[in-house]
């Protein structure tokens, strides 16, 4: 371990065998499983490619065999050429007689050209498609998985891993096409040797054999050596990237920032050369027994050749075909044996990537279920308790709160408390572990039917709420794009754009950029602007309300916001209760609470208050009344002055958990 990886990871960053055994890529490595994968990711490639250009695979795979089947006739015209000129009698007559198998010989290579051009040509047209098609199907079930399940170590690894794969199936196919190519070859080239005398096709085994078990061996040696080092690669990537990001441009200057990360970049890649090196001489110690045991076979394959020949068991002129076929045999098996070994490796990268596909639909958000009753009047959360995957204390433990349409709720408490989960578990992005998050439908004046949300069709319970969470998106992307994302299971809509930019306070912002909505709200692209934290934060409003939602949940978003623009934030939130939303607030700006209707307390998990703030500020002692007098007392007002904020709407009686 360097010493920049305890400074700054805190430790070594390597997955132990253990874990490397638990996640079955040992088991996945054993030759036996890896063969019979084989066949299975070629066919992952190949159905891909069949689903997106049938036409192109079918030319890739006709030029394939086209050629395969050449080379066979290329060997049968080698020997007709050497029998004639073995043959007896007069030169003249024997060059003759070789003609026709010339010309054969003339024909195979102008449709070898041909071939090859049109598989070349084929293959380009097939691969980015291929790419596209295994890239869509792994990124399409990453963003089905449920939150939760992205938050357990073991999911987020696969996932991880599965990434690398999706370039490997275009790679898969390149190499899928160069292997067919030189296996058909070859196949031709051992029937047509089968055919000349039985004992030379188990000559040509003997010297493939040793070559192949060198490949698949250095590859697996690669391959063990990355899972290790993952998590290393990742941190030595990352230490990079923060170099060049703009938003990290201040503190790698100001604070030599940028010191200490390139002297741990230098480090940490210092130690992964180390392993590479390692590796290099590994391989080289493989290929050097495996080109042993090849020349070995070699010299016994011309040996038996030399002993058939000299004991008349073969003629001379077949005895030069098989020269021919042997030496063509052992340069393509040199190709081969190259392109094996990267096929090797691209497919345990792509069967990460189907590994990641399989155990992201183990985990994907259901697509059926109940309908939510319409119009859904409250959601009543009731007795949950969530723990996050390995954290050892719950986040909420026993929690009851009810949120209702034309009412702000705000959720109050210290840091850490439990208020983003609880505004989390509202949204329907994570799913108790104990307890029921009903879904009421019904009006003010009465209850309807409720769905509980794990048996909702969750699409739905997406589609009724809006977020705005503490650590939202800037997508790197226009202005425009960065609202209509707030909405992106709809086509654009764009008076409702400008309607949602014009309720957060950011219509003429945006309209002022020198390409408008047009303008990418990114620094570094031809029409990138930048943006400050506050107009972020208005950017991100727009986008919460742009969705429309009947139930908006907003974490802290004024937390950027000038005193003015705060205030009129949450005026707008009010008015949007007012209109029949169900505002939910998370803050620590107290001041903004004292006009919602209900306020819940957290305190490590628990709701410890609820009631409106009147009757939360009336108990002495209580932790709503502490929090908001510390608050006060910053800005130098006395307990009867912070009293006077807006008296809450009613005068329900604070309750007590
Ligand atoms: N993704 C996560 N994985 C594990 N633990 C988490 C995760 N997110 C939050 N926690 C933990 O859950 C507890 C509640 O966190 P939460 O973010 O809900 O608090 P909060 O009240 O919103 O805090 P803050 O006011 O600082 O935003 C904390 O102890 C936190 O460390």
């Amino acid at each position: 371990m360097s010493a920049a990886e305890r400074e700054l990871f805190g430790g070594r960053l390597r997955w132990d065998d253990a874990f490397v055994e638990h996640e079955g890529a040992v088991a996945r490595l054993r030759f036996a499983r890896m063969a019979a994968a084989l066949p299975r990711m070629v066919g992952v490639v190949m159905r891909a490619g069949w689903e997106t250009d049938p036409r192109a695979l079918t030319g890739v795979v006709v030029a394939q065999a086209g050629q395969g089947l050449t080379t066979a006739f290329g060997l049968v015209a080698v020997n007709g050429v050497l029998s004639s000129l073995f043959a007896d009698g007069p030169t003249d007559d024997k060059l003759r007689q070789s003609l026709p198998a010339l010309a054969l010989l003339a024909l195979v290579s102008v449709g070898m050209a041909l071939l090859t051009a049109w598989s070349t040509a084929m293959s380009g047209r097939l691969e980015p498609q291929v790419e596209r098609a295994v890239s869509l199907r792994y990124y399409r079930s990453v963003t089905e998985v449920e939150v939760a399940a992205t938050e357990r170590p073991e999911v987020q690894r696969h996932l991880d891993a599965g990434k690398f794969g999706t370039d490997s199936a275009r790679r898969m196919l390149t190499l899928s096409v160069g292997v067919a190519n030189v296996v058909i070859g070859m196949v031709a080239a051992a029937v047509v040797l089968a055919s000349l005398h039985w004992a030379l096709l188990p000559m040509l085994l003997a010297i493939a054999l040793p070559k192949a078990w060198g490949a698949v061996r250095s590859a697996r040696r690669e391959y063990v050596s990355r899972r290790h080092w993952v998590d290393h690669r990742r941190a030595v990537a990352t230490l990079l990237q923060y170099l060049t990001m703009p938003h990290a441009a201040g503190e790698i200057r100001a604070h030599a920032a940028g010191s200490l990360l390139l002297r741990g970049y230098e480090e940490m890649s210092g130690l992964m050369e180390t392993e590479q090196r390692r590796l290099a001489r590994a391989q080289a110690g493989t290929d050097l027994v495996a080109a042993a045991f090849s020349g070995l076979a070699s010299v016994g394959c011309y040996g038996v050749l030399w002993w058939l020949l000299t004991s008349g068991g073969l003629p001379m002129a077949v005895g030069g075909t098989a020269v021919v076929a042997i030496r063509t045999s052992t340069a393509r098996l040199t190709s081969l044996v190259q392109q094996v070994n990267r096929m090797y490796e691209e497919m345990l990268r792509l069967s990460d990537t189907e590994e990641a596909v399989r155990v992201a639909s183990g985990h994907a958000i259901p697509r059926t279920g109940r309908p939510l009753p319409a119009p859904v009047r409250e959601i009543q959360v009731r007795d949950v308790s969530f723990t996050y995957p390995g954290a050892t204390v719950p986040a909420l433990h026993r929690v009851d709160v009810s949120v209702r349409r034309g009412e702000v709720t705000a959720l109050v408490g210290a840091n850490g408390s439990g208020k983003s989960t609880l505004a989390r578990i509202l949204g329907g992005l994570l799913l108790a572990d104990s307890g029921d998050v009903w879904w009421v439908g019904g009006t003010p004046e009465g209850e309807g039917e409720r769905v509980e949300v794990r048996d909702a069709v969750r699409a739905e319970v997406f589609r009724s709420v809006g977020m705005l969470t503490q650590d939202f998106p800037t997508w790197q992307m226009t202005a425009a794009a960065n609202i209509a994302v707030g909405a992106g299971d709809r086509p654009r809509d764009a008076a409702r754009l400008k309607e949602a930019a014009r309720a957060a306070d950011v219509d003429e912002l945006i309209e002022g950029l020198p390409h408008g909505w047009d303008s990418i709200v990114f620094k570094g692209y031809e029409r990138g602007v930048q943006l400050s934290g506050g107009q972020w934060q208005k950017l991100g409003t727009a986008r919460s309300l742009y969705r429309g939602a009947p139930f908006l949940l907003v974490d802290e978003p004024t937390s950027a916001l000038d005193p003015h623009a705060e205030i009129e934030a949450f005026d707008r939130l009010r008015t949007l209760a007012d209109s029949g939303v169900a505002v939910v607030l998370v803050t620590h700006r107290l001041a903004a609470t004292a006009s919602a209707d209900h306020i819940y307390v957290l305190d490590r998990g628990h709701i410890a208050e609820h009631g409106t703030h009147g009757v939360l500020m009336g108990r002495a002692g209580g932790l709503y009344r502490g929090m908001f007098d510390a608050q006060a007392a910053q800005y130098g007002l006395t307990a009867s002055v912070a009293e006077d904020v807006p008296a809450p709407r009613d005068g329900s009686a604070a309750q007590s958990p």
